[in-house]
């Protein structure tokens, strides 16, 4: 793409806070990263560190009351402040979630064909025309004998089909994003393959942007361009995955990977990280990596560092220019 080329994803400085027993909760805060066209980028971290909720800002689907500040772009238009009726044409267009398990993204009662052709449909394709695209879309995510899968129900689907019908319906409104949460985590082994490789084939042949977000590094690395990191709510690293990988700057980073022993090749077994993760609302000051990291100094627990440059990447850490051996 050139440098003129409108991203397909821009999230700039984006803070949310939902409503909590008491006060509002911090969730996320000063989120920026992006994604171009054509572009898989990975977003990874550990439970509660606000991956969903930033995926679902991305459709505007965040709960009642929740308080945002920053800006979310898709394909250059402002989704924060969209109404209700942009939303749904946004959702029906420019950008498509892939959820981690298919039998929440489909209506049990409905058959298939109706789920695969209704966003066509309410764009004023004919009937016939968009059953034709929906048997090319199962078509070319694998699903055998489109035309007879059309008149089935997802009850009548593994968790893999299923996944592969989602993934068709995702791609019938030709997005320019596609955002997957997991997509694969409630499949077994050999099923997550095969998703993967229809994922990112098709998402490659369109020159979609893809953010996909996985507990699973292996996985992030096999398939991201680059990776942002996430901790408490907040990015604390990215670069381009194989420099993140082969040289992470922030011992979160470092500590993902060493739970990660197909990757950490030296390691004869996984070392987890100590302690648990706090999210935002939890987070001490200073840096909320901090009491769990072996290289913390008193400072980390004083000062938030900010997210800077360190070689070809960002970084949220006061020793990242240290060359700390990590
Ligand atoms: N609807 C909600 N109402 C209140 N708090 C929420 C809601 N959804 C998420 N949270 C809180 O937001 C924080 C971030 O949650 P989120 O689900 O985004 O994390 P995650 O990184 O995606 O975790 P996981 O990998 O387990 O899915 C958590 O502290 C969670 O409790």
């Amino acid at each position: 793409m050139t440098e003129y080329e409108t991203p397909a994803l821009e999230i700039d400085g984006l803070g949310i806070r939902l409503p909590g027993e008491q006060a509002a909760r911090p969730i996320l805060d000063g989120v920026t990263l992006r994604v171009r066209a054509g572009e898989t980028v990975g977003l990874v971290g550990e439970s509660g560190s606000g991956k969903s909720v930033a995926c679902r800002s991305v459709l505007g689907l965040l709960p009642p009351r929740a308080r945002t500040s920053g800006e979310v772009r898709v394909a250059g238009r402002d989704v924060l402040a969209m109404n209700r009726a942009e939303l749904a044409g946004l959702r029906a267009g420019q950008v498509a979630m892939i959820f981690q398990d298919p039998r929440a993204s489909v209506n049990p009662l409905r058959r298939v064909g109706d789920f695969l052709t209704e966003g066509l449909r309410g764009a004023g394709t004919p009937a016939a025309a968009a059953e034709n695209r929906a048997e090319e879309l199962l078509d070319a995510v694998g699903i055998r004998d489109p035309r007879g899968a059309l008149r089935r129900y997802p009850h009548q689907f593994s968790g893999g089909m299923l996944q592969r019908v989602v993934i068709a319906a995702a791609l019938a409104g030709e997005p320019a994003l596609l955002v997957a949460d997991e997509p694969t985590t409630a499949l077994d082994v050999t099923t997550q393959a095969e998703i993967i490789a229809i994922l990112t084939r098709l998402q490659a042949a369109r020159g979609t942007g893809m953010l996909f977000v996985t507990h699973d590094l292996e996985l992030a690395s096999a398939i991201c361009d680059r990776v942002y990191v996430m901790y408490a709510g907040r990015i604390v690293e990215t670069n381009g995955t194989d420099a993140l990988f082969d040289r992470p700057r922030h011992p979160y980073t470092a500590g993902l990977l060493a739970c990660t022993p197909h990757i950490e090749a030296a390691a004869a077994a996984p070392r987890p990280i100590p302690g648990r993760p706090v999210s935002l609302a939890e987070a001490p000051p200073g840096c909320a990596f901090a009491a769990r990291c072996a290289h913390a100094q008193p400072r980390c627990s004083e000062e938030t560092p900010e997210l800077a440059h360190h070689g070809d990447g960002l970084a949220a850490c006061h020793r990242a220019d240290e060359g700390i051996k990590l």
